[in-house]
């Protein structure tokens, strides 16, 4: 297999005297989609927040491309790493496409100076930045909402606003913290569509989600944390399968495969 574009090698995160996250092992190849599920509380998030500089780890470390990440989220940004996150994080008073641009801006080299005087190279960037951030937009499928304020979207467009910000910054892995959560049956479809979609562009995927179809049908690896700990690790099938998983998290057999609308 060809090498890790992101490895975290034994990352451990305390709270005080929580252990949230012990000693997590983790890797994601381009082009993969790896799913990330344990039951509430198992560390997920905290973990995620680990591999994007929000927590610098109390242990561990976190390469990517091969060089080690610094603990600071606009230079993990910068080396081409995004995510959205659980609680939708958009600037609600803000435009669709100003949200996008602003995804954009850790990719310009504009300074204050130049914007405030408006000199051409940051009329130029801006234009780019507007025109990159339309075509955003437009994968997603939120082509009819350029000028809507965030506030006004609905929930399942917000969270496809939160990933084309994401996609804006030029990533090489996107990580996704539940995607789904609140969707319809119908959105969720859309959201897998979308993931599917993102995948063809190139990028590698990191996906925390409660909703086992959506994550047994589209990843390819999955690993499962329980109690901050890797529980189980393998292909979709594998962990489905596996009793520990089944008692710690599905809380019940999925014969035959999960259900639609599957949710531990
Ligand atoms: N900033 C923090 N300070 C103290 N404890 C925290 C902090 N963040 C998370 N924790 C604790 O760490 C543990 C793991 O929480 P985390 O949110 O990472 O779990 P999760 O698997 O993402 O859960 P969920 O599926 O409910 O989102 C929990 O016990 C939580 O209370």
């Amino acid at each position: 297999m060809t090498e890790p574009l992101l490895e975290a090698r034994r990352v451990s995160m305390q709270f005080g005297g929580l252990t949230a996250v012990n000693q997590v092992d983790l890797a994601v190849h381009p082009g993969e989609i790896v799913g990330l599920i344990g039951p509430n509380g198992a560390g997920k998030t905290t973990f995620f927040n680990c591999l994007t500089g929000m927590y610098r780890p109390t242990s561990g470390e976190v390469r990517f491309a091969g060089a080690l990440l610094p603990p600071k989220p606009r230079r993990v940004a910068m080396a081409g790493v995004a995510r959205t996150f659980q609680n939708i994080r958009l600037f609600h008073n803000m435009t669709a496409l100003e949200n996008v641009m602003v995804g954009r801006y850790c990719r310009t080299r504009t300074t204050a100076l130049d914007a405030v005087l408006r000199l051409p190279r940051h009329r130029r960037e801006e234009a780019e930045t507007r025109a990159h951030g339309l075509q955003w937009l437009e994968f997603v499928g939120l082509e009819g909402a350029v000028d809507a304020l965030a506030r006004n979207l609905s929930y399942g467009d917000q969270r496809r606003l939160e990933i084309a910000r994401a996609l804006a910054t030029d990533p090489r892995l996107l990580l996704l913290d539940e995607p789904t959560a609140g969707m319809n049956p119908q959105e969720t479809r859309e959201a897998e569509a979308l993931i599917t979609r993102i995948r063809w562009l190139g990028l590698a995927i990191l996906v925390i989600e409660h909703d086992m179809r959506f994550i047994f049908s589209l990843c390819d690896r999955v690993t499962c944390l329980v109690r901050g700990e890797v529980l189980v690790e393998g292909d979709p099938a594998t962990v489905q399968g596996d009793p520990r998983v089944i008692e710690a998290y599905l809380g019940a057999p999925v014969a035959g495969g999960p259900e639609e609308g599957d949710r531990a």
